[in-house]
C-alpha cells in the first residue's frame, strides 16, 4: 500500500496496538476525536466520524482505510452507537467510495455473534469442544452494540456490491495487552494479542480480497472461533496462544 491509510479510532486500545506494530510500515493519516496524548510522530487529525465534511477531507489521498471509531463498550445505550457506530461507519464508507479508497478494514466483534455461545456455553469455551464459528454464519449480537456491529459489517456488504470497494470485517475477540484475561474462560478462548493484532490489520492492508468476514483471535488452544479463513484470505499468522499462560 503506497498511498495513505487512513486510521480512525486511533488513539483508542485497538489502534495504539497497531501502531506500536506496524507504525512504521506504512504512511499513516490517524484520526480520532480525542487529541493524541503523547507525541505519534504521524499526521494526526482531530475530527468526530460523523462529521461528512471532516471525513470527505481527511479521505484525500488515502488508498486504504481501518475503521476503528467507535463506542466499544458491550453495554452501550443505542443513541451512542447509532450515532457513532452505525451513522459514523456509514459517513466513514460514503467518504472512502468517493475518494475511490481500494481498501476498507472494519473492526467488528465477537459482539455481533454471542448468542451462538448461549445454548453452548461453557463447553464451548473449553478445549475439548470442537464447535467453530467461521464467518460464513448470520449475526447474533448478544446486546445493541453487537446489533450496531453487525450492522457495519451489512454496510460494507453494500458499499462493496454497490461500489466495488474491498472489505474485510474483523471480528475482534478480546484484546489484551500483555497476557490473556485471568480466570476468564470466554476471554482466553477470544484472546488476540497486540502483536498479532498488528500483524492481522498488516494482514488487511496487503492481501487481496473481495468481501470477507474473519476472526480477529490468536491462535489460542481454547477457541470457538475458526482462525482459517483468515489464514487463506489474509494469509495471517498469528504467534500467540492463550494455553501459553497460566490462568
Ligand atoms: N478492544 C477490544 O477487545 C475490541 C474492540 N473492538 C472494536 O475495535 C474498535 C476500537 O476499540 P478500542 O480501541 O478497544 O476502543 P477505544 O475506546 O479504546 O478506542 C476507540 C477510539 O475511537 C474514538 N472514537 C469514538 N467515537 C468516535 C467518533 N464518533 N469520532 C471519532 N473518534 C471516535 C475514541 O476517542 C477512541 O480513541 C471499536 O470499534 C470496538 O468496537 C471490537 C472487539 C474487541
Ligand atoms: O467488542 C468488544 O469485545 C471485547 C471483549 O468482550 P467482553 O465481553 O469479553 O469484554 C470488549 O472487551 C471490548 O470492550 C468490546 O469493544
Amino acid at each position: 500500500m503506497d498511498d495513505q491509510v487512513l486510521l480512525t479510532g486511533a488513539s483508542g486500545r485497538v489502534g495504539r496496538a497497531i501502531l506500536a506494530g506496524i507504525g512504521d510500515d506504512y504512511e499513516w493519516r490517524l484520526l480520532d476525536r480525542e487529541p493524541p496524548v503523547e507525541d505519534l510522530d504521524h499526521e494526526f487529525v482531530v475530527a468526530d466520524i460523523t462529521d461528512e465534511t471532516a471525513i470527505r477531507e481527511a479521505m484525500t489521498g488515502v488508498g486504504a482505510v481501518i475503521h476503528l471509531a467507535g463506542d466499544p463498550r458491550p453495554d452501550a445505550p443505542w443513541d451512542s452507537v447509532l450515532t457513532n457506530n452505525i451513522d459514523g461507519t456509514r459517513t466513514v464508507f460514503e467518504a472512502a467510495v468517493d475518494a475511490g479508497v481500494e481498501k476498507f478494514a472494519f473492526a467488528s466483534s465477537n459482539h455481533a455473534v454471542k448468542h451462538y455461545e448461549t445454548e453452548r456455553r461453557p463447553d464451548l469455551y473449553r478445549v475439548s469442544d470442537e464447535f467453530r464459528l467461521d464467518g460464513t454464519e448470520q449475526p447474533r449480537p448478544g446486546n445493541l452494540y453487537g446489533v450496531s456491529k453487525a450492522t457495519g459489517e451489512i454496510l460494507g456488504r453494500y458499499y462493496h456490491d454497490e461500489y466495488g470497494i474491498s472489505v474485510v470485517n474483523v471480528r475482534i475477540g478480546n484484546l489484551t495487552k500483555g497476557h490473556p484475561p485471568r480466570g476468564y474462560e470466554r476471554g482466553q478462548a477470544m484472546w488476540l494479542s497486540h502483536r498479532d493484532c498488528a500483524h492481522l490489520f498488516d494482514r488487511t492492508l496487503q492481501a487481496e480480497y473481495d468481501y470477507e468476514t474473519v476472526y480477529g483471535i490468536s491462535d489460542n488452544d481454547r477457541k470457538y472461533y475458526s482462525i482459517e479463513r483468515a489464514r487463506e484470505v489474509l494469509g495471517y499468522d498469528p504467534q500467540d496462544n492463550s494455553a501459553e499462560y497460566e490462568d
